[in-house]
């Protein structure tokens, strides 16, 4: 019986033992505790703080940002622009005092007469317009002489009367039927031709006509870039090439263009370098011809600087040999003392000053009229 009694214990201390062994080799194995037990012995893995993830978010789409209209600007209207001429013929109208000057004095005696005709060649008026206009001024003033003329009065009819208030000075700007009107823009680099074929758009657009410009003075980068902005900021389009393309290629495409889009007018900047009357002839020659598989061309605008006197007129006559010239442009007209231009080149060519420059300022072109002008000459 002491012998069962001694067996019991053993089983039981070893029961013990074994289940001792086995609960701690779970928690060896497991990292943790079985569920509700607790112990000193046995310690957790350190808990890491890791930085807490940010659940991740979708970023909001951008809204979409219609570009926005450039802010057209709103050229002048032509008809108001030649009111400036008075102000900014600053240099000519000396010419204007002169004369009136001259002409009060009490006796008009031969060595007045010979003044009178130096301050007309020395305006760039040309010899034989001169003589012309003091002629009829003797006659006017010695046969009305009893009457004690108006100098003023007379001066400034012979002076209309020589710019030639009958010349049609209109710019042709309209195609036949459908196909636009197409106005070539010629002249020397530096005349103010890039300029002027930007002034010019901002006419059109003052008229409330569609227009388009075409790049095709590829010569000068610059020039693709100055006609870009006058473009833009009156939103008219500009049709350009390559640097140093073929500019005949860049006006058929504008005049193309300008065909399928039924626009009024295309524009055509050319570069009309000097460089011979030959090379020239060429270069304009093939422009026109290729424009007008598409459309005539329906005014060819010549582009001169008044400043440079009789240099341009001897421009004027190389070119007017090589295209057509409709009309002609004087630009630069504000800082000249040589208003007598005018007449001259007039004479010269045989086509109206059309249009005049009066500025740098992007409506100082301004069509040009004999009255106005002869009365901004007289002040
Ligand atoms: N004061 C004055 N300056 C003018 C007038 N017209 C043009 N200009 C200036 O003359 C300079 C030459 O003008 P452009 O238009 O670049 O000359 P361009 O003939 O086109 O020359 P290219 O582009 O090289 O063919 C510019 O500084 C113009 O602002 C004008 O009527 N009066």
């Amino acid at each position: 019986m002491q012998e069962w009694l001694y067996l019991v214990i053993g089983i039981a201390v070893v029961g013990v033992l074994a289940i001792a062994g086995f609960v701690g080799t779970r928690v060896r194995r497991t990292g943790r505790l079985p569920e509700g037990t607790t112990t000193d012995v046995i310690t957790a893995p350190p808990e890491t703080h890791a930085p807490p993830v940010e659940p991740e978010v979708e970023p909001e789409p951008e809204p979409e940002v219609e570009p926005s209209a450039p802010t057209l600007e709103r050229p002048e209207k032509p008809a108001s622009r030649l009111v400036r001429l008075r102000q900014r013929l600053a240099g000519s109208n000396a010419l204007g005092r002169g004369l009136l000057g001259l002409l009060s004095r009490e006796k008009l005696d031969e060595d007045t007469w010979e003044a009178i005709e130096d301050l007309l060649i020395a305006a760039d008026i040309g010899v034989a317009p001169t003589q012309e206009l003091v002629e009829r001024l003797r006659t006017r003033l010695r046969v009305e002489g009893g009457q004690a003329p108006d100098a003023r009065t007379v001066l400034r009819e012979e002076l209309i009367e020589l710019v030639d208030p009958t010349m049609d000075r209109a710019l042709q700007v309209s195609g036949e039927g459908d196909v636009p009107g197409v106005v070539l823009v010629v002249g020397v680099n530096g005349t103010g031709k890039t300029t002027t074929v930007g002034k010019l758009a901002r006419i059109l657009v003052a008229e409330e006509r569609t227009a388009l410009l075409a790049a095709a003075d590829t010569f000068r980068a610059a020039a693709t870039e100055q006609l870009a902005t006058w473009g833009e900021r009156v939103g008219v389009e500009v049709v350009r090439g390559p640097e140093g393309g073929d500019p005949a290629s860049v006006a058929f495409d504008a005049v193309k263009q300008g065909v399928e889009r039924g626009v009024d007018t295309v524009v055509v900047d050319t570069a009309g370098r000097l460089q011979n009357k030959q090379g020239l002839m060429d270069e304009l020659g093939k422009v026109k011809r290729v424009i007008e598989k598409q459309a005539p061309v329906t005014e060819v605008l010549l582009v001169l600087d008044a400043t440079t006197g009789q240099n341009g007129l001897i421009q004027a006559k190389v070119f007017s040999e090589v295209v057509d010239v409709t009309g002609i442009v004087l630009t630069k007209l504000d800082g000249s003392a040589k208003g007598g231009i005018v007449v001259a080149v007039q004479r010269q060519l045989g086509v109206p000053v059309k249009l005049v420059g009066l500025g740098e300022g992007p409506d100082d072109l301004a069509p040009f009229d004999a009255a106005a002008f002869v009365d901004a000459l007289l002040g």
